[in-house]
């Protein structure tokens, strides 16, 4: 995909992993609007963001991923700012079994609604330009986690979302693509906000990769021209899948 001009809405980008995706976006040149449920964390990461960006080139909103209302909200507003979105990475996501239903109700459906949003954005007969929707999955929804089994369901739902919308012809018809990102345990809050309880049970020795390898899988995502369903692995601990397509057909 050519950047030039384009605009993106990421959720869940106040930190980790989707903070690392604006950056990287913002640095090509793509106009980025970021989202999160943490109002001050949100707040602070964008003002930082617009600082170092421009501030014509970023904007930030509230919303939790699971509010219809808030959700739309993001779609407007980047409109109302940038007018076009080319772009959706839907990366909010939580990882705690013992609230299960939120893992259900962020993971899934909040990319359920963000992938609905951004397909009647995107699309040309609707308006759009056309453009890719990359939604976050993980590792564990190409393999199960034993550990982990909510998390992996609703990452392996997450697959499943992602290559039925690609599959659907008026999609295809009007230049809208959906991919995924399929990443081992990489080194944010989210590892290491858990780490006393369940580093030393799930990942053993397994070494953490940095944020900065996901930029690059985002890059190769969205220069693949002819990806459309399939979900990239980033594994750096086993180099036969890292940067490797995966397509669960
Ligand atoms: N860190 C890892 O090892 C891996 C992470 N992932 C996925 O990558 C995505 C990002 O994860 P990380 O950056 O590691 O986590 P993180 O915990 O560092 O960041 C997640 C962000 O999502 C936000 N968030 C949480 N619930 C939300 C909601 N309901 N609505 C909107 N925003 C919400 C948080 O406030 C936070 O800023 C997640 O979908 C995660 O499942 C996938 C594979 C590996
Ligand atoms: C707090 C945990 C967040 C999980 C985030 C995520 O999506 C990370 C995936 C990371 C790594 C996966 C590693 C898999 C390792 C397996 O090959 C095996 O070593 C562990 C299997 C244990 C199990 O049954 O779950």
């Amino acid at each position: 995909m050519d950047l030039a001009n384009k605009v993106a809405i990421i959720t869940g980008a106040a930190r980790g992993i989707g903070k690392t995706l604006a950056t990287g976006l913002l640095a090509k040149g793509v106009k980025v609007c970021i989202s999160d449920i943490n109002e001050e964390l949100v707040t602070s990461t964008g003002q930082s963001l617009a600082t170092t960006y421009g501030e014509q080139n970023v904007i930030f909103a509230v919303c939790d991923v699971r509010n219809e209302e808030q959700f739309k909200n993001v779609f407007q507003v980047t409109k109302n700012k940038f007018k076009r979105v080319d772009i959706v990475i839907n990366n909010a996501g939580v990882a705690d079994e013992e609230n299960w239903g939120k893992v259900v109700d962020v993971n899934l459906k909040g990319s359920i609604l963000g992938t609905q949003l951004a397909a009647e954005a995107l699309r040309k007969d609707r308006g759009g330009h056309g453009g890719i929707v990359v939604n976050m999955c993980s590792l564990l929804g190409v393999q199960p986690s034993s550990i982990l089994p909510v998390y992996s369901a609703s990452k392996y739902g997450v697959f499943g979302l992602t290559k039925s919308f690609a599959e659907m012809p008026e999609m295809k018809e009007n230049g809208v693509k959906f991919t995924c990102l399929c990443p081992g345990a990489i080194d944010t809050e989210m590892i290491t906000d858990n780490i006393q309880q369940m580093r030393k049970k799930f990942f053993g020795d397994t070494s953490l990769m940095s944020t900065d390898v996901m930029r690059e899988a985002l890059f190769k995502l969205l220069n693949d021209t002819d990806n459309n369903g399939e979900g990239l692995i980033v594994n750096q601990v086993d180099p036969d899948q890292h940067m490797k397509y995966f397509n669960s057909k």
